[in-house]
């Protein structure tokens, strides 16, 4: 296990062998472009206005800065992929959350993306929605790397791999071995919710659940990863060189303050699975984690929290729906702001405005 970090990206990981590997990396545009596109906005004005002035719209400038922005970003981890054969060392781009409702409109953006991009080890991050889990068939059929984001419950989680082995099982490519992904579930979110659900229902029972869905939940993920990544099927496709969606803990630092700094990286750990962190999380974890699997340690436990949340009524499809709105709303938002921002830096360069 091996704690990574080159400038603002982080990541933890152990390889099936409790190797220590190298990093993979992600980040929503809203944090790689807003934090590389204020270094465009300070140092080379020029680039925006040439961009803006050749005839392009804002959104149109900010793909062009986005792309050159994670073609530099895959460069810088190129040498990871290469030494893990392809296993980590990937960067993310995403298609624009605009397309989260929008099956076909998701797979053209996200071939678009792919080919412009054109490198290896670029994951094109597609949002785990009703209507994108068909478009990451689709595009992992076409042999791209998806990196599905905004997974908030083992329903939905289910669906995503069914949709990974669907899209390997048509794909007519006969190795493959270079058409990866991994499965973003989110964490700490669902403890934001169910907590509020269990104050509200007020008995010393619910209250004693607060803050334990989270993790009891993930946990299960983990399970369902194991089931569905072994059998017949999985092994057909392991002959042909496939490699396992690796599970992903995204959303892991702590909301209330009142809870363990580490809670939802210390309890995650475990083979094949990838912890991201924004700097306090991943202080806090170098500072005082301990580093040994604990992944399936507790899962009679994780069992027992999940069956007595929804015996207490929590129903967890609602929960996995409200988070996925609230999510691609708030994904909507930073892209909304980040063009908005761009615009604002336009008009003031005395630019052509849209
Ligand atoms: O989208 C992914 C992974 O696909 C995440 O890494 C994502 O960028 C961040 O973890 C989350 O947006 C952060 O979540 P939160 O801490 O705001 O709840």
């Amino acid at each position: 296990m091996e704690v990574v970090q080159r400038g603002q990206l982080f990541m933890i990981s152990m390889s099936r062998k409790g190797r220590a590997l190298g990093m993979i990396t992600f980040a929503a545009p809203s944090q790689i472009c807003f934090r590389s596109l204020q270094v465009v906005l300070e140092v080379l004005p020029a680039t925006l206005r040439e961009l803006v002035q050749s005839g392009k719209d804002i959104e149109a400038a900010y793909w062009e800065l986005v792309i050159k922005d994670i073609q530099d970003a895959c460069k810088l981890f190129e040498s990871i992929y290469d030494e893990t054969n392809g296993g980590d060392g990937y960067v993310s781009v995403e298609v624009s959350p605009r397309l989260a409702d929008d099956t076909q409109g998701t797979v053209e953006a996200a071939k678009w993306l792919h080919k412009v991009v054109n490198r290896p080890n670029v994951y094109i991050k597609i949002p785990a929605t009703a209507p994108c889990v068909p478009s990451i068939k689709e595009v992992i059929s076409q042999g791209i790397s998806v990196n599905v984001t905004l997974i908030f419950s083992l329903a939905r989680y289910e669906e995503v791999i069914d949709a990974y082995l669907d899209g390997l099982e048509a794909s007519g490519l006969s190795d493959l071995s270079r058409v990866t992904s991994v499965a973003s579930f989110f964490v700490s979110r669902v403890d934001t919710l169910i907590d509020k659900m269990l104050e509200k229902i007020g008995t010393p029972e619910a209250l004693d659940l607060r803050g334990k869905a989270a993790v009891a939940q993930a946990a299960l993920a983990y399970q369902l990863y194991q089931k569905k990544f072994s059998g017949p099927r999985w092994d057909a496709l392991v002959k042909k060189g496939a490699k396992k969606q690796r599970l992903l803990w995204a959303s892991t630092s702590v909301k209330n303050p009142a809870y363990p700094d580490t809670l939802y990286v210390a309890p995650l750990i475990g083979p094949d699975t990838v912890s991201t962190m924004p700097d306090q999380a991943l202080q806090a974890f170098v500072d005082h984690g301990a580093v040994s699997r604990t992944i399936d340690l507790n899962v009679s436990e994780a069992e027992g929290i999940y069956s007595a949340l929804e015996k207490l009524g929590i129903d967890w499809n609602y929960v996995g729906t409200q988070l996925e709105l609230e999510g691609v709303d708030s994904f909507k938002k930073s892209f909304d702001s980040l063009l908005d921002t761009l615009q604002e830096k336009a008009n003031s360069l005395k630019l052509v405005s849209l």
